[in-house]
C-alpha cells in the first residue's frame, strides 16, 4: 500500500518512448528565424568579438547563407546592416537611401533565394550618428519625426523585396503609419512584425557591437524601450500595435521575459515571436566555453523554453545549427 494513493507522476517519465508520448511541445526548424548582419564588400566576413561564432557577411556570402538556411528548413531571415561609418549621420538619411546596404541585401537574396522570407528591421540606430533609434533634438528623442523617417525606410525596404517590415524602435504610432504608407504604395501584401514589447535591456550589448552602434551610443534608450519592472504595460503595447495593424508581434529580450510571452499568448490569439538576443547568445557560448554548462544542451533547452512559454517562433543566432540538427 502506497501512501500516494496510487498517484505517481514519475510513472510516465520512466522511458524515452513514454516521455515522447506525453511531450507537450515541439521544436522544429520552421520555428527558427535567423538574424544576420550585413557588411559591404565581396567575400568579406568579420567576426563579432562578443558573439563567438557569429560573423558579419558581405552580400555575396549572405546569399550563400540564405541558401543554407532554406535548405535547413528555416522559414525566414532577419537582416541587420552594419552601415559604413561615413554614411551615418544625425538625420540617419541613409535609412531611406533606396540603394543602401540593407536594400541591396534584400534585393540580392530575393532574386537568388525567393523561397525564404525576408524580415527587414526598421529603426534608425543602424544609420544614425548617435546610435539612438530616434531622431534627437535638444537631448529628446522625437517621436513623430522619427516615424516619418521610418515610413520612408520601410518603403525602400518593401521596394527592395522585404516580405515583413519589423519596426524595432518603440516609437508610438509607427505601425499604423507604416501600414498606411505600405497600402498606399501597393504593398498591402507586406506584413508587419512589430517589436511590440521591447525592453530597455543590457542584453543588446553584443548586437550593438555587431552593427557598429554601441560605441556611438550616448545615454540609454529608456524613454522609448520599456522598463523591465513592468508587464501590464507590455500587454498595452501589444494591444496597441495589434489595433494599428501588426500581423505578428515580438517580445524582446527572450529568456528573462518568458513571463511576458506567456501573458501575451494567453491574452491575444496572434502569432508571437521571441528574440533570443545577442547577450543571451553570448552568455550561452561563453559559459559553455568556460566549461560551466554543456553548451549544446543549453542551446536546446533555452530554445525549447520559448515554445513552452507560447512563442510561435524564435529569432536566434543558433538558427542554422539547430535547424540542421532538428531536421535530421
Ligand atoms: N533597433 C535596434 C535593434 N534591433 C535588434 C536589437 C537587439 C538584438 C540583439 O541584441 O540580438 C536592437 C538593439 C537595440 O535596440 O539597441
Ligand atoms: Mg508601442
Amino acid at each position: 500500500m502506497s501512501f500516494l494513493g496510487g498517484k505517481r507522476l514519475r510513472r510516465v517519465r520512466q522511458a524515452e518512448w513514454s516521455r515522447a508520448m506525453v511531450r507537450e511541445t515541439e521544436l522544429l526548424p520552421r520555428d527558427l528565424i535567423w538574424p544576420l548582419f550585413v557588411i559591404e564588400g565581396q567575400n568579406e566576413k568579420t567576426a563579432v568579438r562578443t558573439m563567438p561564432g557569429v560573423e558579419r557577411l558581405s552580400i555575396d556570402l549572405l546569399v550563400e547563407a540564405a541558401r543554407a538556411a532554406r535548405d535547413a528548413g528555416i522559414p525566414a531571415l532577419a537582416l541587420f546592416p552594419n552601415t559604413p561609418d561615413h554614411l551615418r549621420s544625425i538625420d540617419a538619411e541613409e535609412a531611406y537611401n533606396p540603394n543602401n546596404l540593407m536594400c541591396r541585401a534584400l534585393d540580392a537574396i530575393k532574386s537568388a533565394v525567393p523561397e525564404i522570407g525576408l524580415i527587414a528591421d526598421v529603426a534608425l540606430d543602424e544609420y544614425s550618428a548617435n546610435g539612438q533609434d530616434g531622431l534627437v533634438r535638444d537631448g529628446e528623442i522625437l517621436n513623430d519625426e522619427t516615424v516619418t523617417a521610418m515610413i520612408k525606410s520601410a518603403l525602400v525596404q518593401a521596394r527592395a523585396g522585404a516580405d515583413i517590415i519589423a519596426p524595432s524602435d518603440m516609437m508610438d504610432g509607427r505601425v499604423a503609419a507604416i501600414r498606411a504608407a505600405l497600402d498606399a504604395e501597393g504593398f498591402e501584401r507586406v506584413q508587419i512584425m512589430s517589436y511590440a514589447a521591447k525592453y530597455a535591456s543590457c542584453f543588446y550589448g553584443p548586437f550593438r557591437e555587431a552593427v557598429g552602434s554601441g560605441s556611438r551610443l550616448t545615454g540609454d534608450k529608456r524613454t522609448y524601450q520599456m522598463d523591465f519592472a513592468n508587464s501590464d504595460e507590455a500587454l498595452r503595447e501589444i494591444e496597441q500595435d495589434l489595433i494599428e495593424g501588426a500581423d505578428s508581434i515580438m517580445i524582446k529580450p527572450g529568456l528573462p521575459y518568458l513571463d511576458i510571452i506567456r501573458r501575451a499568448k494567453d491574452a491575444f490569439n496572434v502569432p508571437i515571436y521571441a528574440y533570443q538576443v545577442s547577450g543571451e547568445y553570448a552568455m550561452i557560448e561563453m559559459a559553455g566555453a568556460a566549461g560551466a554548462i554543456n553548451r549544446d544542451a543549453a542551446v536546446l533547452e533555452s530554445l525549447w523554453a520559448f515554445k513552452r512559454a507560447g512563442a510561435n517562433g524564435i529569432l536566434t543566432y543558433f538558427a542554422l545549427e539547430m535547424a540542421r540538427k532538428l531536421g535530421r
